[in-house]
């Protein structure tokens, strides 16, 4: 190798064109990897043209033979890490994987018993020796159902529309959520170590092997075998409440997209086995699963968006580092809470991403059962309406709470009915009229 040209792959790297080149077809190959379309800010041109400067800043920082040492080491480094967004895809290929095979069987209501995704031979049918009694896992499902109408009301409502075998499921796994988030948001939360968290990830083996614990756990147990949802979602949400515990900021998009997987794609993931697909629907399972992994994202960054000022109360800064810094941002702007122009331009910038990922999940929603659409629909628009409460109080999230009023919510229901009633049939027709 020339000593001022950088060998990576089969490129070979001789002077700055051909690295901001090589720049473009890493993101370019990131993107085609994927066997359709991803659209999300990673890979936006914004991004792109981030990447490039920062190939840019590297190459100018030293002379360039010195450079060509670092950058070999930094783009090779490059070459083998995946982003989050490719890591998380793959749990999504996976998790549709299960589901397709299960539509393959031709049974969308016999229980059947998941074991283990890592090898889909594993997917076993139901382990007869575990069982509880009805009585039980009926008192189970009615203190999941108190559970959920108490902290999440309008949700609550939604489940109510659909079939009493789906509206307990989804009970059941938004306890469990609740209770796994409570671990490090709830009043036990300074008392929570790592070990706590093995321990729990221990319980939640035990609800997959038919060893529930207390009744809440039954009720999962119980579900987990009626509907092919797989451990790995739950394992991440683990992981992000462990995430939680020793990281209070974020360097970049990717680090936060992780997060987010974490604690709220995961819920999407979870969701569809329960929600089911709609019989007549031509979409992929993955795209399905794809907008369902985007709803959770989209949550998660309008949850933060809406509780910056909250958040920095207790010293945690969820938005990207690099990203403030590109607006003229740092930590200390978030301490002081000022809601100047170069504020208002980086929220800005943040929202547009959040629709984007709402956007993602809208194209999903109609392939849902259409039992399952109605709530999802309302949730999606009122947790989407909350960026627009955002906007409209001038982008201070420091000292106001960004919210949806009474009204905005109840004229959210019809709409979200009216948007439930399309037929995954109509939608290329539609679409070629201009309504997706
Ligand atoms: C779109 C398709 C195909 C399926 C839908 C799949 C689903 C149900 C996705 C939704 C995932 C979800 C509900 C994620 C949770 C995200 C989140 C940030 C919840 C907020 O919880 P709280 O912290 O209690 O919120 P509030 O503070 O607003 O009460």
């Amino acid at each position: 190798m020339a000593s001022s040209s950088v060998a990576v792959g089969t490129f070979e790297l001789r002077d700055m064109d051909d690295v901001l080149q090589w720049g473009h077809s890493v993101v370019r190959i990131g993107s085609s990897l994927r066997p359709f379309k991803p659209k999300f800010m990673c890979y936006s041109p914004k991004k792109v043209s981030a990447r490039t400067a920062h190939l840019r800043t590297l190459a100018m920082q030293s002379s360039f033979r010195c450079q060509a040492a670092t950058l070999e080491g930094g783009l090779r480094t490059v070459h083998q890490n995946r982003t989050s967004e490719e890591r998380v895809y793959e749990v999504v290929l996976k998790q549709a994987a299960l589901m397709a095979q299960r539509v393959a069987q031709g049974s969308t209501s016999t229980p059947f018993l998941v074991q283990d995704a890592e090898n889909l031979d594993g997917v076993l049918p139901v382990d007869l020796s575990i069982s509880f009694s009805p009585q039980l896992l009926k008192e189970a499902y009615a203190r999941c159902g108190e559970v959920c109408a108490e902290y999440a009301k309008t949700f609550y409502l939604g489940t109510k529309l659909m079939t009493p075998e789906r509206q307990q499921a989804i009970w059941a796994i938004y306890v469990w959520c609740r209770r796994t988030d409570e671990l490090v948001d709830g009043p036990n939360a300074s008392h929570i170590t790592p070990a706590a968290l093995d321990r729990w990830e221990q319980r939640l083996e035990d609800i997959y092997d038919g060893r529930p614990y207390d009744m809440l756990d039954a009720a999962l147990a119980d579900t987990v075998r009626k509907f092919p949802i797989d451990i790995q979602p739950f394992r991440d949400m683990i992981e992000g409440m462990r995430m939680d515990l020793f990281k209070s900021r974020y360097e970049t998009f990717d680090e936060l997209y992780l997060y987010c997987y974490y604690v709220a794609g995961t819920v999407g993931l979870m969701s569809v086995p329960v929600m089911g697909i709609a019989p007549d629907s031509k979409a992929t399972t993955e795209s399905i699963y794809n907008a369902a992994l985007a709803l959770g994202i989209a949550n998660q960054l309008t949850n933060i968006l809406r509780d910056v000022g909250e958040d920095a109360r207790r010293g945690r800064i969820y938005l990207p580092r690099d990203e403030l810094a590109q607006f003229g941002l740092c930590e200390d702007d978030i301490f002081a809470g000022a809601v100047t122009e170069k504020w208002r331009a980086f929220m800005k910038d943040q929202i547009t991403r959040a629709r984007m990922f709402f956007d993602e999940a809208e194209k999903g929603v109609v392939d849902l059962d259409k039992d399952s659409r109605w709530p999802v629909w309302a949730s999606l628009i009122l947790y989407r309406q909350i960026l627009d409460s955002i906007e409209e109080n001038d982008y201070d999230n420091f000292t106001k709470r960004a919210y949806v009023g009474k009204w905005k919510k109840f004229l959210s229901l019809p709409a979200a009915y009216g948007r439930a009633l399309l037929h995954p049939s109509w939608t290329p027709i539609l679409a070629g009229k201009g309504f997706s």
